[in-house]
């Protein structure tokens, strides 16, 4: 039986004491989600340390990071790499959303990088995938994210793979209000299931989260969450109200 997720990706909203806040109350009214679900938050990255500080010895809930740099250290201007993430005692990354892809032009190559240098230094990698609306609309979708998870994930041998989270975010569903029906979701995460059964094991695909993302909110998460091979999901615009993000983590 997998555990739900529930990540929060706030991607470059609020200030510090607004993240603050919102952790505070997220920590603090949490208590009455299931001890089943997994509660994650990927803030601003200049607030991961406030956080992680903020954050009571207890806290069910893992603190991410939305980005850093694949090489151990270097003249890399702007960047963070894994081990001061690890240092600072973050528990996950984010690696492929789609917003890295296109405005920052990360390659397929350069996410296996990161994927590999996530998974060297024990963060969780949380690997987004997703087609744009011209894929979707020419039927090829389930190619795209192929390649995608080919390119970048797949060749993790079974241990690694074991330690990762994938999350389908249709790009023509990111923050636009459209989001995909349970069926478009439960078709393309049982396809996404199907590619990790026949690349790894029967059993590593049981066991392996698969997460939906786009304009996931409190009205729909339950008709989502409820999809077999949806296993939770990663929430932009709605993480950002403590009551919305905990309303999504109390649908079944
Ligand atoms: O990482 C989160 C996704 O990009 C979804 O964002 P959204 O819920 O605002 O559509």
């Amino acid at each position: 039986m997998r555990k739900k997720t529930v990540a929060g990706n706030w991607k470059m909203n609020l200030n510090k004491d607004e993240a603050v806040r919102l952790f505070g109350e997220i920590e603090l009214r949490s208590e009455d989600v299931q001890d089943e679900v997994n509660l994650m938050v990927f803030p601003g990255h200049i607030y991961l340390d406030a956080l992680l500080t903020a954050r009571s010895y207890s806290s069910r809930i893992l603190i991410g990071a939305q980005n850093f740099h694949p090489a151990e250290k270097g003249a890399y201007t702007g960047e963070s790499s894994v081990a001061q993430l690890k240092q600072l005692g973050v528990d996950a990354v984010l690696i492929g959303h789609s917003e890295r892809r296109e405005y920052f032009g990360e390659s397929h190559a350069f996410l296996k990088e990161k994927v590999n240098a996530a998974i060297s230094h024990d963060l969780i990698p949380v690997f987004c995938c997703g087609e744009p609306l011209e894929i979707r609309e020419k039927g090829e979708q389930e190619e795209y994210v192929q390649r995608q998870l080919e390119e970048s994930l797949f060749h993790l041998p079974v241990t690694d793979f074991a330690k990762v989270v994938i999350a389908y975010e249709p790009i023509w569903a990111i923050g636009t209000g459209k989001t995909a029906t349970k069926e478009q979701a439960e078709d393309m995460h049982s396809f996404i299931r199907s590619l990790v059964q026949l690349k790894y094991r029967q059993d590593t695909s049981d066991r392996t989260t698969i997460l939906y993302g786009g304009s996931c909110n409190p009205s729909n998460a339950e008709e989502l969450f409820s999809m077999p091979n949806v296993d939770g999901g990663l929430i932009g615009g709605a993480s950002l109200k403590a009551e919305d993000f905990l309303q999504i983590a109390r649908k079944r």
